[in-house]
């Protein structure tokens, strides 16, 4: 079974105005509400795949029924943690004249320590070994970094796998639990590195670093660009499909969803990876935070390339 953890999720509400403009008062053309957070948006990547997965997380309020109500519908088999106050909403606001976007995340509702120990619990409880757990996002308030390691050695000492996309201290301080995968962006990866991104080169020597901190295989995502695998002390470049760019937001959700896949039907570290290109390039398709289709990602799969970086 894979497994969905979301310690901050989010509705995302986004507005497409004419122009960015600051200092002004901008119309929204367009807008739509999505169900978002990391983990969330993987579990319903996976469900258009034809995968199920079970979303935990912690929820609050009226915006976090909203979620739970939304996964439900979609079939995803939810189990929360409630906690006080209200899950969060971030917002973006898109450009219709060039796509640039302005986005805001909010922290998220306090997690105090008895949140805490229930998720853990929920999470003991569940855990088999040959099981795929992604834990994804950011760490709302109450929650410090060392709690991924807990959960990371709780799920691993069960013999099951963990993917980590996460950014800032959390990542830094977690990539030493040795998860299977981490999947950074390259600001994510120069944020914790501290080291240049702008070639491919770089981004390879990058990648060896991370992997040096601890992870099993690094997966750096370049946007339109692909995707860079570091493994085992080898690096391959992957090349994404040219699509019509519609919304980015999400596309590093829907590459997560596209690994875990391949790699729980048996796929080798890069065939994953291709198919976790075509799940990325799919939803940076659609609009808001909507995810790709199973054909669209089927279709996009053939034009994903792949190779060695010696
Ligand atoms: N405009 C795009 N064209 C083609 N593929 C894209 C595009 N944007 C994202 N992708 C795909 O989705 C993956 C993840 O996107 P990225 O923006 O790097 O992640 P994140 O959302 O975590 O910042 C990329 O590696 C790429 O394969
Ligand atoms: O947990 P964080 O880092 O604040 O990110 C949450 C946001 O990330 C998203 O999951 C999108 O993430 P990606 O663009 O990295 O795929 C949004 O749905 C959500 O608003």
């Amino acid at each position: 079974m894979i497994y969905t953890v979301t310690l901050n999720p989010a509705v995302d509400r986004e507005m497409t105005v004419d122009t960015i403009a600051f200092d002004t008062v901008l119309r929204a053309l367009e807008w739509r509400v999505d169900c978002g957070g990391k983990g969330f948006n993987v579990a319903r990547m996976l469900k258009s795949l034809g995968t199920s997965s079970v979303a935990l997380g912690f929820a609050a309020g009226k915006s976090g029924e909203m979620l739970n109500d939304k996964l439900q519908s979609l079939g995803i088999e939810t189990e929360f943690v409630w906690v006080d106050g209200e899950t969060r909403t971030n917002v973006s606001i898109v450009s219709a004249e060039n796509g640039q976007y302005v986005k805001v995340n909010e922290p998220g509702p306090t997690i105090n320590g008895a949140d805490l120990a229930q998720l853990a619990q929920k999470i003991r409880d569940r855990v088999q070994a040959g099981d795929w757990w992604v834990l994804a996002g950011s760490l709302p308030p109450g929650v410090e970094p060392s709690y991924y390691t807990e959960l990371i050695t709780i799920i691993q000492s069960a013999g099951a796998k963990v993917f980590l996309d996460t950014s800032d201290e959390a990542l830094r301080q977690n990539c030493s639990a040795k998860p299977l995968l981490v999947k950074p962006n390259d600001e994510e990866a120069h944020k914790l590195t501290g080291l240049p991104v702008n070639t491919p080169a770089e981004i390879v020597a990058v990648g060896m670093a991370i992997s040096a901190m601890g992870p099993v295989s690094v997966i750096i995502s370049l946007g339109k660009v692909g995707a860079v695998l570091v493994d085992k002390g080898k690096a391959w470049l992957a090349t994404s499909p040219k699509i019509v760019a519609a919304n980015p937001i999400g596309a590093g959700d829907s590459m997560v969803a596209g690994i875990v896949w391949g790699l729980s039907q048996g796929d080798s570290m890069q065939d994953a990876l291709c198919k976790g290109i075509a799940c990325g390039a799919a939803t940076a398709s659609q609009k808001g935070t909507s995810v790709g289709s199973r054909e669209q990602v089927n279709d996009l799969l053939s034009q994903v390339q792949i190779r060695e970086v010696k």
